[in-house]
């Protein structure tokens, strides 16, 4: 005997662009919007009736709407604006969960109205909704950071299959993918908490950077905590951060076949395989995550 488990549908990567314009001087905004909505749809799964579905195409729909009549500012308010709204306005919609990833542009030049894909990280947020809370978590992925000293990795276990060898001096790099969990938006009960979600964005990304550049690491595992601990001590309204690194190693490469010293000068860069060295730092008194993480 088959029982439904759990389930929840929605539009997946709606790309919105959307453009303000001040006279000469345009902004734009360009996001990848996800929506998914859970709820009373056991009928749809069990009998096929869909009088409780409102259609993946109009939550499409309602994101172009809502970029036109609200604007687009922070990422995470778009994103809690959305969620609201499925739940407030669908009777069946118990639970939304609005993931936002936003492109950054930057001017070309002095003209106002054109742009340049830049080449920074890919800005993100994941909002949820409940009717009785909203959870946000914020985050980023593709900041990609080098250090050409000041990393060690020795000492570690060894078996039969261990050839690596043991090195005091080497390049790090990494593609940060990092979310944090901001303990301060709106509970059952709670006054409406919006923090600066611009703001948190550009301290949690200064502590990251910051900490990978002054850390002086023993492995990339020691070099994660630094900087989830840094962001904690750096942004008070975060109360947790899950980080996710890949070792983008670096490899010297021989240079003696062609009669040359290697001096540390020259790598192989290798894209695959790498490690991937994923953990979470978070506040001992971190309030319950709810559904932040699903
Ligand atoms: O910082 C590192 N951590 C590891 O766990 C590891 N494993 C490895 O082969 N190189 C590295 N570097």
């Amino acid at each position: 005997m088959a029982v439904l488990g759990p389930n929840r549908y929605g539009k997946a990567e709606t790309r919105v662009v959307r453009v303000t314009r001040h006279g000469d001087a345009h902004r734009i905004k360009d996001l990848t919007v996800s929506t998914a909505l859970a709820g009373d749809l056991a009928e749809v799964h069990l009998s096929g009736d869909n009088s409780a579905v409102l259609p993946t195409d109009s939550q499409k729909n309602t994101i172009f709407a809502f970029a036109k009549r609200h604007g687009v500012g922070a990422i995470e308010d778009f994103a809690l604006l959305l969620a609201r709204h499925f739940v407030d306005s669908q009777p069946a919609i118990h639970h939304a969960r609005v993931a936002v990833e936003e492109h950054a542009w930057e001017r070309n030049g002095a003209f106002g109205h054109s742009f340049v894909r830049s080449g920074r990280e890919v800005r993100t947020c994941v909002a949820h909704h409940d009717g009785t809370g909203s959870w946000v978590v914020s985050g980023l992925r593709d900041l990609v950071v080098l250090n050409t000293t000041d990393s060690e990795f020795r000492g570690f276990a060894k078996d039969e299959y261990t050839t690596l060898p043991e090195t005091s001096d080497r390049v790090l790099a990494t593609a940060v993918d990092v979310s944090w969990r901001h303990a301060d938006v709106s509970r059952d009960g709670s006054p409406d908490v919006s923090p600066d979600w611009d703001k948190a964005y550009e301290k949690a990304r200064a502590a990251l950077l910051t900490a990978f550049a002054d850390t002086y690491s023993l492995s990339l595992q020691q070099t994660l905590y630094a900087m989830g601990t840094r962001v904690l001590a750096e942004c008070p309204g975060i109360c947790e951060v899950r980080l996710s690194l890949p070792n983008r190693h670096h490899f010297l490469v021989d240079l003696a076949p062609f009669g040359l010293p290697n001096d540390g000068e020259v790598f192989f860069a290798a894209d695959r395989p790498y490690g991937l060295i994923e953990g979470t730092v978070l506040r001992e008194d971190a309030p319950d995550a709810g559904p932040a993480w699903e």
